[in-house]
């Protein structure tokens, strides 16, 4: 597994101020969000940034408000107060489907593909927010649907190859083994060409080859496409070999946030989580 320092990073000339210079607007501004469910708070004030070359984990006990926190910014849950920036614009109260389009694009616990379509399918599915064409000219089969239907499949083939699913491509995706699974739904994420991409526990259930390929695919989305990624992981040596700065959640409530090295030495977040983590 690649194993990245990010406090060097921080400190690398070819970072010039680091992944979320403060100079640059974050491509993700969450403030003081809250979130509360018949009386249970799930998330209690919550604020953080992401810098558009950014990955940011978000780690924290079962129950802490990890995928709350997904589910607001994707516009499953609508807050009872705060604001959440995407790209200079507020997204609180946005449907899904307007999130989606905007350039949030999010893979799940859980695999939810289409099982009995083929890989390259899947991924035409996830292109399907930037098909713009109306159904009069999707029949003709005529200019401007012929132009986006080629442009859409030629992205999906550089996805295929960039996440090196050659092999399954036109395999039915319930065939195929769970790692892989997890990879067709990491492609039909990149599909959206997504301006942010949120991953909730990419490595739950993977063996440590999966999760090594995994670990690969995530540097190499944030690396060479210049995705940023929000991770929630509980994976915490993942968490901490690739994260550029973590955010620990307790109770719905942020510890800290830092670079791994930082937060790893908190201890409040080694009472709180890591302390847990050891005693099991
Ligand atoms: N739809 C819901 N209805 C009621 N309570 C909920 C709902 N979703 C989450 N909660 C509560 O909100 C709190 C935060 O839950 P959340 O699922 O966000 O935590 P998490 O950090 O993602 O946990 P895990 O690591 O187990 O996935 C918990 O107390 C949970 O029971």
């Amino acid at each position: 597994m690649v194993v990245l320092s990010a406090t060097s990073e921080l400190t690398s000339p070819a970072f010039g101020r680091g992944r979320y210079a403060l100079t640059e607007e974050p491509i993700l501004a969450v403030d003081e969000i809250r979130l509360a469910f018949k009386g249970v708070k799930a998330i209690d004030g919550v604020s953080f940034s992401v810098g558009r070359r950014e990955l940011f984990a978000i780690i924290g006990p079962n129950g802490a408000g990890k995928t709350s926190i997904f589910n607001v910014l994707s516009g499953v849950y609508r807050p009872q107060s705060g604001r959440v920036m995407f790209d200079g614009a507020n997204l609180v109260g946005h449907r899904p489907h307007r999130i989606a389009a905007a350039g949030m694009a999010r893979t799940f616990q859980n695999v939810e593909l289409f099982s009995n379509l083929t890989v390259l399918d899947n991924l035409l599915l996830g292109r399907h927010t930037h098909l713009r064409y109306g159904t009069f000219a999707a029949i003709a089969w005529f200019g401007r649907a012929r132009r986006e239907e080629l442009a859409a499949r030629a992205a999906v083939e550089d996805i295929v190859d960039f996440l090196e699913l050659q092999q399954w491509r036109r395999l039915p995706v319930g065939l195929l083994p769970y790692g892989v699974q997890k990879r067709v739904e990491l492609g039909r994420a990149l599909a959206m060409q997504p301006k942010l991409l949120l991953l909730d526990e990419p490595v739950a259930g993977m063996n440590l080859e999966e999760t090594e390929d995994m670990a690969r695919f995530i540097l190499d989305i944030r690396d060479e496409l210049n995705i940023p990624m929000i991770l929630v992981e509980h994976d915490m040596g993942l968490v901490m070999d690739l994260a550029d700065r973590v955010m620990v959640l307790d109770f719905g409530v942020p510890i800290t946030t830092g670079v791994p090295a930082e937060v790893q030495r908190n201890p409040e977040v080694i009472r709180a989580y890591l302390g847990e983590v050891a005693q099991n």
